[in-house]
């Protein structure tokens, strides 16, 4: 079990993490979301005592700084490419089990279990960015820990590797560990993350289930099917309900009621069914809403009207910018969610 509490850290006078608490638990994945700059990287960061800052983070009760051999407790990956620059992968690995009291042969258990033990001679330096992250995952392994900290893993791998690590996440979770990571692969955190972490700007926008996130900034539909669509239309209509539809093919999309009550309302009526089923927005929405306003770093839109219509183009020197920066919304704005 992972405790967080009040993380703060602030670079000149940007606040990077605003007093963050939470708690990661064992026997699952926790996922940790934010937009770009959101600060996770740096809340990962003071978890593990590698940067100056407020708050404190216990794992299973004590101090990261209190562990005799944190390697053989805690296994963290934070930088996708931080490896000895001279030595092969598998004497890297050797070196740091050596300074942990591991045996030297638990380095190519885990490089065969990461799928590198026929590079295992060559310099990580050589490896393409999907290889990199077996590495890593290969020395937060090292050490057989119970806790692990991961800081966009799925970074550079291809979807085999990408399937790969879900599948092993999920077992090393399975098997009693405590996993907290960050990624932006919201499909894949759909996939593999049972909580989540959700911050923006530093702040905590979301704590608690996959599932309750999505109902919480979502709102669910229903899709309906039936012969007798007009009639049912009228039944369904009533404050708080919205239709869309008929559409082509007679279907309707409901919100406001569930899938229960529309099928009761249609029985009451005599109205025959064809098809109706609960539509459940995606990661990706409820992500899209929760962090929208918090998020750092927009894109400019660069799609502008046809050449034809185009202003004459001036010349970089003669005037300002054509296109404004559009202002970053302003701290406060994100939905404060609190711990669920
Ligand atoms: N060494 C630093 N000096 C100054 N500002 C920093 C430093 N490191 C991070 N920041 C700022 O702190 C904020 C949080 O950065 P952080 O890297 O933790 O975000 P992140 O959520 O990990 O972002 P990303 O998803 O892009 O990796 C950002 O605004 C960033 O610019």
């Amino acid at each position: 079990m992972i405790t967080a509490q009040g993380l703060y850290k602030r670079y000149g006078a940007k606040v990077a993490v605003d007093h963050l608490s939470f708690e990661v638990r064992p026997g699952m994945v926790t996922g940790f979301l934010g937009p770009n700059g959101a600060g996770k990287s740096t809340t990962m960061r003071l978890m593990l005592d590698l940067d100056n800052g407020g708050g404190e983070t216990l794992f299973d009760g004590r101090k990261f700084g209190t562990i005799k051999h944190p390697m053989r407790e805690i296994g963290a990956v934070l930088e996708s490419k931080a490896f000895h620059p001279t030595r092969t992968a598998r004497n890297h690995l050797r070196m740091l089990a050596a300074g942990s009291g591991i045996p030297f042969s638990r380095a190519d258990e885990v490089l065969e279990f990461v799928g590198l033990s026929e590079v295992k001679n060559k310099k990580p330096k050589s490896y393409s960015l999907g290889m990199a992250q077996r590495l890593g995952l290969a020395q937060a392994l090292l050490g057989d820990p119970q806790t692990l900290i991961l800081d966009e893993p799925a970074n550079g791998l291809d979807p085999h590797g990408i399937h790969w690590l879900r599948d092993v996440l999920k077992s090393l979770a399975r098997e009693g560990r405590t996993i907290f990571v960050s990624s932006h692969l919201l499909s894949e955190m759909s996939l593999m993350a049972d909580q989540l972490v959700v911050i923006g700007r530093g702040t905590m926008i979301y704590n608690g289930d996959v599932a309750g996130f999505v109902r919480r900034f979502t709102q669910s539909t229903v899709r309906v099917q039936s012969p007798d669509v007009d009639r049912l239309v009228q039944v369904l209509n009533r404050d708080g309900v919205e239709i869309v539809g008929p559409g082509a093919d007679r279907s309707i999309e409901v919100s406001g009621l569930d899938a229960p009550a529309i099928g009761e309302l249609a029985f009451q009526n005599g109205i025959m069914l064809h098809e109706l089923a609960t539509q459940t927005a995606s990661l990706e929405t409820a992500f899209m809403t929760a962090t929208g306003e918090s998020e750092e770093y927009r894109a400019h839109e660069i799609l502008g009207p046809p050449a034809a219509e185009m202003p004459a183009p001036v010349t970089p020197q003669a005037g300002p910018p054509a296109a404004p920066p559009v202002p970053p919304s302003q701290p406060g704005d994100s939905t404060p969610g609190g711990a669920a």
